[in-house]
């Protein structure tokens, strides 16, 4: 028992040390001090008690906690917005901030850290995400920037097809054929099994082939890591508990089992002489880089946190970006209609795919429709947190000390009706033409500044090959019985359509996504 509670935390507090203070008077009175001073410098001196927000949040960051590991983030967030305004208290050290001048402030340089939060978030070692290190993030987006850029994007185009629209179409048709010409998909499970294999191939050296399998043990072992992340960002020691149950260390191993081996078939492959070089690969740029603080390439432990957020940040962000795209154009069919429309007037030759450049080039509306969706549907809506610095940082017109989390809600600047003209509805025109140009930047879902997502372009070659070559090609329509359909419209969104009800787990996703996420799909037939 005295080994258990003898942690790294408190060492000290073996159980007879813990039975002689309780019998003390001394250890009541000083606790009674301690508590008393606590709760009157939280009520009457906190310099954060001048910043709007609930009662609760000068005394205790329980609340917000609670929601967000329950993944109402975003729920609770836009609560204290709509009654606050764009800065709000959450908890006696941490406030939210909507205002997108704000978020682009606390983004703007590395005076604003990462929280301190994040460095839960690994297996063993910092990686490019969870850091708050400015000198080890920036060579660490040093080491991989070629694998992301518009170049190295393009000796993996062909990877990127094969293992997305191209699988994507092959597990169509088989079902099609199978339901004699029609069938009904869950999209949300396709799209997620597609950006994994396209991660696995990328990053793991070979595909995950969750598209053949419908799954793979790895990708379900990353979502749950994914899924107590987004406990452990809110509840730090959690994570210690967690190491402890073998469910976790059976997960744990897994990854890691997998990642050595795929660092090994590589090694071999290179021996051997069978790996083509000339691709931007990511598992072969991290292998090859050598870290500027020691000089030496990244030991297997660095590889396998760096491997890992790849997949965590690589494959939810964009198979829920394709997912809310889905979902929305079949709220508004004559928006459907019209990318439908531009797609098939643009490419009529239906024997070659869409690559990502053309349909970049020759399908503006499509495009605008995306960001249009990241705006109303941003899948990162919240739970991207800085912190301030030493010389404190005004915002929203406050003066905010230093050591306070910032939490950034990006929903808050998307939804903005200073910024957005009628923000409820959905209106790819706002992103056409020079004025949209300008409005695309205002567009937080990939952050900005000095952090901004470095896989963004990725993303976009995913979803600018999938979408096309999927509207072309097939036609989707709503199951008979949906609940979300055009018609079912939602008086808080100012009769817009209803939006399937999300759940924030650090992505924003569907929340009944068995029930919510299908569509009937049938090959497409030209008169
Ligand atoms: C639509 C798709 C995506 C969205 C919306 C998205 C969003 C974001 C956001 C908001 C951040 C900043 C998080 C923060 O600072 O706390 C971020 C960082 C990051 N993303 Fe993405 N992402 C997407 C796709 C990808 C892809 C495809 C990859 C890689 C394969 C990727 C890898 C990363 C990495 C490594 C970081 C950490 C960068 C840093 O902290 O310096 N993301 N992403």
């Amino acid at each position: 028992m005295d080994s258990l509670i003898q942690n790294k935390y408190f060492g000290f507090l073996t159980q007879s040390n813990l039975q002689k203070l309780s019998k003390s008077k001394i250890f009541y009175g000083i606790f009674a001090v301690y508590f008393v001073s606590k709760l009157f410098y939280r009520l009457f001196l906190n310099p954060l008690n001048k910043i709007p927000g609930p009662w609760w949040a000068r005394l205790t960051s329980l609340p917000f906690r609670i929601s967000y590991a329950m993944g109402n983030g975003i729920k609770v967030s836009k609560k204290l917005h709509e009654k606050y305004g764009p800065i709000s208290r959450i908890a006696p050290d941490e406030i939210s901030v909507a205002d997108a001048s704000g978020i682009r402030k606390m983004l703007s340089s590395f005076r604003y850290k990462k929280s301190r939060k994040f460095e839960h978030v690994k297996v063993y070692h910092q990686s490019i995400f969870s850091t708050s290190d400015e000198t080890f993030n920036k060579m660490r987006r040093r080491q991989i920037a070629p694998a992301y850029s518009h170049a190295g994007l393009d000796t993996v185009e062909d990877v990127i097809m094969e293992n997305g629209i191209i699988s994507l179409k092959k597990y169509l048709d088989s079902e099609i054929e199978k339901g004699n010409g029609v069938s009904t998909i869950n999209y949300i499970n396709a799209f997620q099994n597609l950006t994994s294999d396209v991660i696995g191939s990328l990053t793991f050296g070979k595909s995950f082939n969750a598209m053949g399998n419908n799954g793979h043990p790895i990708v379900t072992a990353v979502n749950r890591g994914r899924r107590l992340s987004t406990v452990t960002l809110v509840f730090p020691f959690i994570s210690d508990i967690l190491s402890l149950f073998p469910a976790i260390i059976n997960a744990k191993k897994l990854i890691i089992g997998y990642s050595l081996n795929v660092m090994d078939e590589r090694k071999l492959a290179i021996q051997e002489g069978s790996y083509k070089t000339g691709k931007a690969d990511i598992l072969q740029i991290y292998m090859d880089a050598v870290n500027t603080t020691s000089g030496k390439k990244l030991s297997k432990e660095e590889l396998i946190d760096e491997m890992i957020i790849t997949l965590i940040g690589g494959t939810d962000t964009t198979s829920l970006t394709m997912t809310w795209l889905i979902h929305i154009y079949m709220l508004y069919p004559q928006i459907y209609k019209k990318v439908c429309d531009e797609v098939l007037e643009q490419f009529p030759d239906r024997s070659k795919p869409i690559r990502h450049h053309e349909a970049k080039q020759k399908l503006p509306y499509l495009v605008a429709s995306v960001y249009e969706c990241m705006r109303l549907r941003g899948v990162s809506a919240s739970g991207t947190f800085r912190e301030t610095p030493a010389e404190g940082v005004e915002l929203c017109g406050y003066n905010i000390p230093k050591g306070v989390d910032v939490s950034l809600y990006f929903e808050g600047a998307h939804h903005d009706s200073k910024i957005w003209e009628n923000p409820q509805s959905f209106n790819p025109d706002r992103f056409m033409g020079p004025e949209g140009e300008k409005m695309k930047k205002e567009v937080l879902v990939f952050a900005t500044g000095i952090r901004i997502c470095p896989g963004r372009n990725l993303a976009w070659y995913e979803i600018l090959t999938v979408i096309p070559n999927l509207i072309r090609d097939y036609d989707i329509s709503l199951p008979e019985g949906s609940i979300y359909t055009p018609k079912n419209l939602d008086p808080t969104r100012n009769n817009e359509p209803v939006i399937i009800d999300d759940i924030d787990l650090i992505i924003r996703k569907p929340r009944y996504e068995k029930r919510d996420c299908n569509i009937v799909v049938k090959h497409r037939t030209f008169d």
